[in-house]
């Protein structure tokens, strides 16, 4: 795969976005016209530059509006197109993208279509230039790649060919068997955006919400399969047009480029049974612990909480100031050690989750598949008979530990052979049930992105909660149900993240200083008795007021005896077609991080009706100063 960017998808001056493109290792660049005027070099300068960052320029882009006009219109046209033939020359390259026309006073008529391509062919060849014709999705008359397709093949011109954008197509739901009818050597350019299903008009749906393939819900992998089957082979072309990435990290968004590029491809492949290009996605059985990290004084506040949720200290480490705590499959490590990453986590964030350990399979095939898609590896000195665990970077800094499934009782049994005290055997939580992470707007489908191609996670549609200060964008992902071995339970992460200055989600931002988990919630098997019990042990629940319940009761029929447990302990409600959910809510802890209990009856999703409910009860706790 020849791999390409428009200029238009990343955030800074021209010569920011290229450097950023080269270094993540795309093969070219289309050059968006606005980024070279507003650039303060010169066209020869860019191609120049561009050359030395080893980037081809696929092709300069757009031309707008030629075919259908009058003709004193066209004259002037033409005479447009002449002046970009020279700044192609300069940016070196041979090829022009060309939009069908938007204008409502083009014609339509075959015959003049025809016509005007074949003379703007004809001017293109003689000098030496190619044309990519582009049906836009609300180009006036040609607005189907099918009608651009059959003018291209008509003209039959060696200097016209097409463009395929996969937003025009899919936003039109253009059947993507129609490739099929495409000859490859016609087919110029193959331009790439997914985008969220959306109902509103195709022009600000494509300029404001395109994004990376993967982070939307367009079904990319089949068109990308017709693609292949044709036996196209030249550049597979970002062109995403969204205001996240404007304002976001240039470097990131490219890289998260790559990224659903090479998975997109690979995936592409596998549908036409070919042989898959990447590892396979991670499988994880589940999570094997939770890693906190500590100063002493706030170890013993985790410990408070753990303890009033029916963990106790079970082992503690060897060699190092780390304690495991456990109750049922659940394992928390609180790192207080004055040294290491956890060490840096602490004096960044204070008491914070630095690391998931997650058991797997094949160690070495996660570790392949991270490599291949740009993740970064972490490695920190150990002691040489000190279990090597293998890491990579997740949200935040924050780390993956890869746990081998098959030695992971030894790792425990080596590393903490100092006994505290015993796991108590009427503990009421069986295991991790989501963990929650908070991050900036403009990072949230990069991390998305990272769950969906690093593991084999699907995600759920995207969520807007009202928070009483703004609203938050929440968003799930999953393993695919039953993948996960043992339980049989999906190993879940949602993804928060707000526009809104004082939300929740923006002031754990703030007080954490970045990205990282903002609660975990645990599974049980009985809430109302975990309830009981972590009341009795003193955790400090968060308050659900009373009209929550009191429409509880008329929204679900509830019987009113089980409201008003429910209510005694603020646990809150929610049902679907598949089932009933019960949860509720610790306090945070140092006004970050917080613990959820909840009990799954068949239900699959998270609660999402009661959270801005949580939102409020947790807003009322806010510091005075943040408004
Ligand atoms: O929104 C536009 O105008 C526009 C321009 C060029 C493209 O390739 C495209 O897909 C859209
Ligand atoms: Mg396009």
């Amino acid at each position: 795969m020849k791999t390409s960017i428009a200029t238009i998808s990343i955030s800074g001056t021209l010569v920011e976005k290229l450097s950023a493109i080269a270094s993540r290792g795309y093969d070219a660049v289309e050059i968006f016209e606005n980024d070279l005027l507003s650039a303060a070099q010169s066209a020869k300068e860019i191609g120049a530059i561009c050359r030395d960052l080893g980037l081809e320029v696929a092709m300069l882009q757009p031309f707008r509006d030629y075919e259908g006009l009058s003709p004193d219109l066209r004259a002037r046209a033409e005479e447009r197109m002449r002046r970009k033939f020279a700044v192609m020359e300069d940016l070196g390259t041979d090829l022009i993208l060309l939009c069908s026309n938007c204008s409502p006073h083009a014609v339509g008529e075959r015959d003049v279509l025809l016509e005007d391509l074949a003379r703007i062919a004809g001017i293109a060849g003689e000098h030496d230039k190619r044309l990519a014709y582009e049906a836009l999705a609300w180009g006036t008359h040609i607005n189907d790649h099918r009608d651009a397709w059959a003018l291209v093949r008509d003209v039959d011109h060696p200097a016209l060919g097409l463009t395929l954008d996969s937003f025009h197509s899919l936003s039109r739901n253009i059947p993507s068997a129609s490739i099929g009818d495409i000859r490859a050597d016609k087919l110029f350019i193959v331009q790439w955006a997914d985008a969220p299903i959306l109902q509103m008009d195709l022009l600000n749906w494509s300029r404001h919400f395109r994004c990376m393939p993967g982070q939307g819900d367009f079904p990319l992998v089949e068109f990308g399969a017709q693609l292949r089957r044709i036996g196209y082979d030249g550049y597979w072309s970002l062109e995403i047009f969204n205001d996240r990435f404007r304002a976001g990290s240039a470097s990131s968004v490219a890289r998260d480029g790559i990224r659903g590029l090479k998975v997109l491809h690979d995936q592409s492949g596998i549908a036409l049974r070919r042989a898959a290009e990447l590892p396979a996605p991670v499988a994880p059985q589940g999570v094997e612990f939770i890693e906190f990290a500590a100063s002493h004084a706030e170890a013993e506040e985790f410990g408070r909480i753990f303890h009033a949720l029916g963990f106790a200290p079970v082992g503690r480490h060897r060699s190092k100031d780390v304690v495991r705590w456990q109750q049922g499959g659940i394992n928390l490590v609180i790192n207080s050690e004055p040294e290491g990453l956890a060490h840096s986590f602490d004096m960044v964030h204070g008491g914070s989750v630095c690391a998931l350990g997650l058991t797997v399979d094949d160690q070495q095939g996660a570790i392949d598949r991270a490599a291949a898609l740009d993740i970064d590896r972490f490695a920190q000195s150990v002691a040489p008979d000190e279990w090597q665990i293998p890491a990579l970077r997740g949200v935040g800094g924050s780390l993956f530990y890869l746990v081998d499934g098959a030695t992971r009782d030894a790792m425990w049994a080596e590393e903490f052979p100092h006994a505290l005290e015993q796991a108590k055997q009427d503990g009421l939580l069986t295991s991790v049930d989501h963990i929650a992470q908070t991050m900036q707007y403009e990072e949230f489908l990069g991390w998305l992105l990272y769950y969906t191609s690093l593991f084999d996670f699907t995600k759920t549609p995207q969520l807007e909660i009202a928070d009483p200060m703004g609203i938050v964008y929440s968003q799930a992902v999953e393993s695919r149900a039953g993948s996960v071995a043992g339980a049989g339970k999906p190993l879940r992460f949602t993804l928060n993240g707000s526009m809104a200055a004082n939300a929740l989600s923006t002031r754990f931002l703030h007080n954490y200083f970045g990205a990282g988990v903002q609660h975990i919630a645990f599974a049980c098997d009985d809430i109302f008795a975990a309830a009981a019990k972590a009341k009795d042990a003193g955790l400090p629940f968060l308050a659900v007021g009373p009209n929550y319940y009191a429409d509880l009761e008329a929204r679900f029929g509830l019987d009113a005896d089980l409201v008003a447990r429910m209510a005694e302990h603020n646990i809150m409600y929610d049902r679907d077609d598949n089932g009933e959910y019960f949860q509720f809510y610790s306090r945070a802890v140092a006004k970050r991080i917080f613990f959820e209990v909840v009990q799954r009856r068949g239900y699959d999703a998270y609660g999402a009706a009661n959270a801005s409910v949580r939102l409020s009860a947790q807003a009322a706790h806010r510091d005075p100063v943040d408004f």
